[in-house]
């Protein structure tokens, strides 16, 4: 069997392909990367919550999909729009890297607790909107790019510090850079943070698919995204939503905690629910309904009013 394997060229996801190539090799299995460009590749002048359209680091990767030049696509799990076209699915999750957010910056003696002004470039609506409400001493200044570009941008001084999930800056190598670490209690990360995610086309071979899955596929991170995503996707966010969402599994039950933040930061609604793995969509929902109920309608149609 030999797998050829989609992915974006930015160093982050081919850090994701080989980990998957990897996963692969271990079990035997070759595979190949194709390096794919799309529209959220080209543009990097402007937010993406500006470009606004659903699936621009994705679409070129599902057209390779459906056309069968590529077997599987890479994704970060937390870029993936949380409802798929009905002829694609997520077949697998790979373990969760931790989920927090981190401070990054030359200068050890930037800290959020610290109650000193100072600038963190993050072009998140999440990260903004939770620092205006944590935080409010510092600022935030637009920041697109990847991981190399941003740090350019921090070493230029466009900013003192960036805001950015532990995972990536992990996995690029740069932990020597973080100054602190934030509480998934107050920072929930958003949907899906840490884990790398498997597209395919429903026309991908069983056998193949199975394969995958079972050299691949972590369960537990699994379950828990299945919560997460149904919040998500029951809220209809994007990635440029500010809606946040951890679920962990400890012993025989799975805990939700999610919600939403106006981007003004004010106003944040936040609620856990927990039931059983066999219930995690479910939880998702729940809780999706119950945020709406409490007026997260409304701060959502602001949100989108705005964007
Ligand atoms: N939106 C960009 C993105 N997509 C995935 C990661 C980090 C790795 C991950 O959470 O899987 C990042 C960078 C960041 O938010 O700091």
């Amino acid at each position: 069997m030999h797998i050829k394997i989609g992915t974006r060229s930015s160093r982050l996801a081919l850090w994701q392909a080989e980990y998957i190539q990897e996963l692969l090799g271990n079990g035997g299995v070759s595979s190949e990367l194709v390096l794919i460009e799309t529209k959220g590749d080209k543009i990097q002048d402007r937010s993406i919550a500006k470009i606004g359209s659903k699936g621009i680091f994705t679409q070129e990767l599902e057209d390779q999909l459906r056309a069968g030049t590529i077997d599987i696509a890479v994704h970060s799990a937390k870029d993936l729009q949380s409802s798929l076209p009905a002829d694609l699915g997520i077949i697998a999750f790979t373990e969760r890297e931790q989920v927090n957010d981190v401070l990054v910056s030359r200068n050890k003696t930037v800290s959020l607790t610290s109650g000193q002004p100072f600038v963190i470039g993050t072009s998140s609506t999440r990260r903004v909107a939770m620092l205006k409400h944590f935080c409010p001493h510092v600022t935030t200044v637009d920041m697109r790019g990847n991981l190399q570009t941003r740090l350019r941008k921090l070493d230029e001084a466009q900013c003192d510090a960036l805001l950015l999930a532990y995972a990536g800056v992990h996995r690029m190598q740069y932990d020597d850079l973080i100054v602190e670490y934030l509480p998934v209690q107050e920072f929930t990360p958003a949907v899906g943070q840490g884990s790398v995610a498997i597209e395919a086309a429903m026309s991908l071979t069983n056998e193949k698919l199975q394969t995958i899955r079972q050299l691949t596929n972590h369960e537990a991170t699994e379950t828990c995204l299945k919560a997460e995503r149904a919040f998500l996707r029951r809220l209809e966010g994007g990635c440029s939503i500010p809606v946040f969402g951890l679920a962990t599994w400890a012993g025989a039950e799975i805990s939700l905690t999610g919600g939403i933040i106006n981007l003004d930061g004010n106003q944040m609604l936040r609620e856990t629910f927990t039931g059983t793995p066999a219930e995690a969509e479910q939880l998702g929902y729940q809780l999706a309904e119950s945020i709406l109920a409490q007026g997260g309608d409304e701060i959502l149609q602001t949100i989108r009013e705005k964007l």
